[in-house]
């Protein structure tokens, strides 16, 4: 049975889904759109041809019977109230990162789900299914470097705009850090502490960059993450967790190799749309192929939405005090616990 979709936001990534989902993926259909920029839904249906219909806002969007499953890929900010209006109507939602710009307002949806009875909404965490990120946790999993003690991690833009703030370095761009990190380790996070290394002359005036956060674990795991956001010379992902027994490195982007002009060398990515092309493609293939399988979606949950906002928060209070803060999470409701048994069973 064919997905269909309702997209709320048709702004950059909006866009990116509709396409993939369109052209690329098995199984889903694009049947209605809406963006506060109306001008913008409208023109999807001409640059990608959709069979759509356009809608004012969320809630007339929400309330089409024929939409089975909506993508939030709205501002951060208008996340929150479409996530909790999906519910509401009982839909399945794909929302992109963050879950909601605030910790209350994560809890708000996951109060929601679990008062709903089973999982409607997926988080949009795509390094999850990156082959690279994965094949770093098989290894982990499987021991090959003995207990993990550290975390090396960089996450380097080539350039942002003048709107792009101090604290967007961690609730923009580090949230996928924080994600995946814990994830890869399987543990929680305890402590969280900012530091700024000498300012780069490409970040604009009120821009401190770059920036370095040291996330600590329950379990003693010291992480450092370099959040680097005018590095000029492209879009790099780094990741190194370094083991009593050895090292594993997440691998470079698969790029051809070049000798010319007396140099020898290879192609660095400029854009994020590239980097994680497949993890973006399969996320939602999986979040269709579950729903059909078991009625409810399988990746990031919005209790990692939650992990992630209470995380942000710290790191954020950490970076106007220097001083080291807590990460303080709720108990993990056994709703969750479920999910996580039954995907691993
Ligand atoms: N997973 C990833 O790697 C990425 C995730 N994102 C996330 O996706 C979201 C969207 O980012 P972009 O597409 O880059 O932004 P964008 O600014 O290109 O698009 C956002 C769109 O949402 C529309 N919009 C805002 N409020 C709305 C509302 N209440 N209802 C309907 N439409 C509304 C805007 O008019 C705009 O067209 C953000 O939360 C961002 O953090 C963005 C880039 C990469
Ligand atoms: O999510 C993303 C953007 O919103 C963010 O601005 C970038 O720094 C990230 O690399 C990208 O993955």
């Amino acid at each position: 049975m064919t997905m269909r979709f309702g997209v709320i936001g048709t702004g950059a990534i909006g866009r990116e889904h509709i396409k993939r989902i369109s052209n690329k993926l098995a199984g889903g259909k694009i049947v209605a759109v809406t963006d506060v920029n109306q001008a913008s839904a409208e023109d999807t249906l001409e640059t990608f041809g959709l069979d759509a219909t356009v809608y004012p806002d969320d809630k007339t969007l929400l309330a089409d019977p024929t939409v089975d499953a909506v993508l939030v890929t709205s501002w951060g900010p208008a996340h929150e109230a479409s996530v909790l209006a999906a519910i509401e109507a009982k839909k399945y939602v794909f929302v992109e990162k963050p879950l909601a710009t605030t910790a209350e307002g994560c809890m708000r949806i996951v109060e929601a789900e679990i008062k709903h009875g089973k999982r409607l909404v997926q988080v949009g965490f795509m390094r999850r299914y990156d082959s690279g990120y994965v094949q770093l946790k098989e290894a982990i999993e499987n021991k090959f470097i003995g207990e993990p003690l550290m975390i090396r991690a960089a996450h380097r833009n080539p350039e942002v705009g003048e709107n792009y703030t101090t604290d967007m370095a961690i609730h923009d761009t580090l949230i996928h850090e924080i994600d995946v990190l814990h994830w890869l380790v399987n543990d929680d996070y305890k402590t969280v502490q900012v530091t700024y290394p000498k300012k780069s002359k490409h970040a604009h005036e009120n821009l401190k960059d770059p920036q370095i956060v040291t996330l600590e674990t329950e379990g003693g795991i010291v992480m450092s993450a370099e959040i680097n956001v005018n590095c000029k010379y492209g879009y790099d992902i780094q990741c190194e967790v370094i083991g009593e027994e050895g090292v594993v490195s997440l691998p470079e982007f698969q790029s051809i190799s070049f000798r010319k002009n007396a140099m020898f060398g290879t192609n660095v990515l400029m854009d994020w749309k590239d980097r994680f092309i497949d993890a973006y493609d399969k996320e939602l293939q999986d979040f269709m192929d579950s729903i059909k399988l078991t009625g409810e979606p399988n990746g990031p949950t919005s209790w990692d939405g939650y992990i992630a906002a209470v995380t942000a928060d710290a790191a954020i209070k950490a970076q106007n005090s220097g001083e080291k803060e807590q990460i303080s999470l709720k108990e993990k409701p056994a709703f969750y616990n479920k999910q996580t048994e039954a995907v691993n069973a």
